[in-house]
């Protein structure tokens, strides 16, 4: 019975992935691509571990399980292990962001009209309006919600009663959430960058389901060229896969994955041209630092928020940037990398360099 269930899961997911193929849509590619259980989760070790026992402990209550948070940057899998909290409860999962809570009352709409056991994904949780916040932090903790008839003095609080809920919410900033709402999510899972031999799996295992032929240094090497990202080794690989097919014979070959990761101006280590004019601003026109952040996103050309959430958590992590009381400062592995001579105020982390405040 539950086989069968699997089954015919299995190929409803392998149809609507060849559909989003043909139609060239990169998003319905990337949901096809998304494993779906506890198990077809790379990587993450300790945060599956810790997960699955939250969620098999919930299921042997026969409660819902507690709230849970997910943080890390961009393309980690929050969104993937959200519907998998809900797939592996058989619960039904809702999906919102922060910034679609502009009002109290939208929250107040989702949340009654939620049944027992419910999942509720908040993705961007750390946006919502200030109000909204409030509402869900009684939510969570007491299942209840007061709602707001009327204005000024006649205004009165009707208290409404909700089911028991799961809410699951993910954030690129969980630095920027209040404290109030992080201490209310029961288990805190924050998600790392992905080690090589983990995007390799992950490369072969979509490969397989895209049905493209690679070879093993292929492979590797989109693997490491992904930046510990896992949307982003699929991306690479489908870019790749691309290539393959119109200047060669089709497989993902090294020199295949090679040509066409230097055609995207991906380079060894995974930089892309955001990360790289970052670096490049940081040495070339700022002596290497101290910038302050706002300056620096000005200066490349960029959103704050972009600079902050998607390049600076990868050079941070692999030892490019450094962030510093009185702002970023470029690390000899910066300067080395832009093949320019490593001036000795880097080795002390910007010396007396100008401070640039935020
Ligand atoms: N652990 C993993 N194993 C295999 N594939 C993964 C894993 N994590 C993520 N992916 C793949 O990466 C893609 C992006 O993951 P996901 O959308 O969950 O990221 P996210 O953290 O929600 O990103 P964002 O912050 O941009 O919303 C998914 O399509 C999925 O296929
Ligand atoms: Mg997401």
């Amino acid at each position: 019975m539950y086989d069968e269930h699997l089954e015919a899961a299995e190929e409803q997911h392998l149809r609507s992935l060849t559909a989003a193929e043909a139609e060239g849509d990169e998003r319905a590619v990337e949901a096809a691509l998304r494993p779906r259980t506890l198990d077809e989760v790379v990587g993450q070790s300790r945060v599956r571990a810790q997960l699955g026992l939250v969620l098999e402990a919930a299921r042997r209550r026969g409660r819902a399980p507690d709230h849970v948070l997910l943080s890390g940057p961009p393309g980690l899998g929050k969104t993937t292990l959200a519907m998998i909290i809900a797939a592996e409860m058989s619960a039904p999962l809702r999906l919102t962001s922060g910034p679609a809570i502009t009002h109290a009352g939208d929250l107040a709409a989702i949340l009654s009209g939620m049944n027992e056991g419910d999942v509720l994904f908040v993705d961007e949780i750390h946006r919502m309006s200030r109000p909204a916040e409030e509402m869900l932090y009684m939510a969570m903790e007491d299942f209840r919600v007061d709602v707001v008839i009327g204005k000024g003095p006649g205004a009165t609080a009707i208290p409404l009663e909700i089911p028991s809920f799961t809410l699951v919410g993910a954030t690129t900033r969980a630095g920027l959430l209040p404290g109030p709402l992080r201490d209310r999510f029961g288990f805190t899972a924050h998600l790392e960058f992905y080690e090589p031999h983990e995007l390799d799996l992950i490369v072969h295992r979509s490969a397989g389901l895209l049905g493209v032929e690679l070879t093993g240094d292929g492979a590797a090497e989109i693997a490491s060229r992904s930046r510990g990202t896992p949307r982003i080794a699929n991306r690479l690989l489908r870019r790749v896969r691309d290539y393959a097919q119109v200047r060669a014979d089709g497989v993902v070959t090294l020199p295949v994955s090679q040509a066409a990761l230097d055609l995207y101006e991906v380079d060894e280590l995974g930089l892309d041209r955001l990360d790289r004019s970052v670096i490049d601003v940081l040495c070339r026109r700022f002596g290497g630092g101290p910038v302050g952040i706002s300056t620096l996103a000005v200066a490349v050309g960029e959103e704050r928020e972009t600079v902050e959430e998607v390049a600076e958590p990868f050079l941070v992590r692999n030892g490019f940037l450094a962030r510093t009381p009185r702002g970023r400062v470029a690390t000899p592995a910066a300067w080395q990398h832009l093949g320019l001579a490593v001036p000795p105020s880097a080795v002390l982390g910007g010396g007396d360099a100008p401070l640039f405040d935020d």
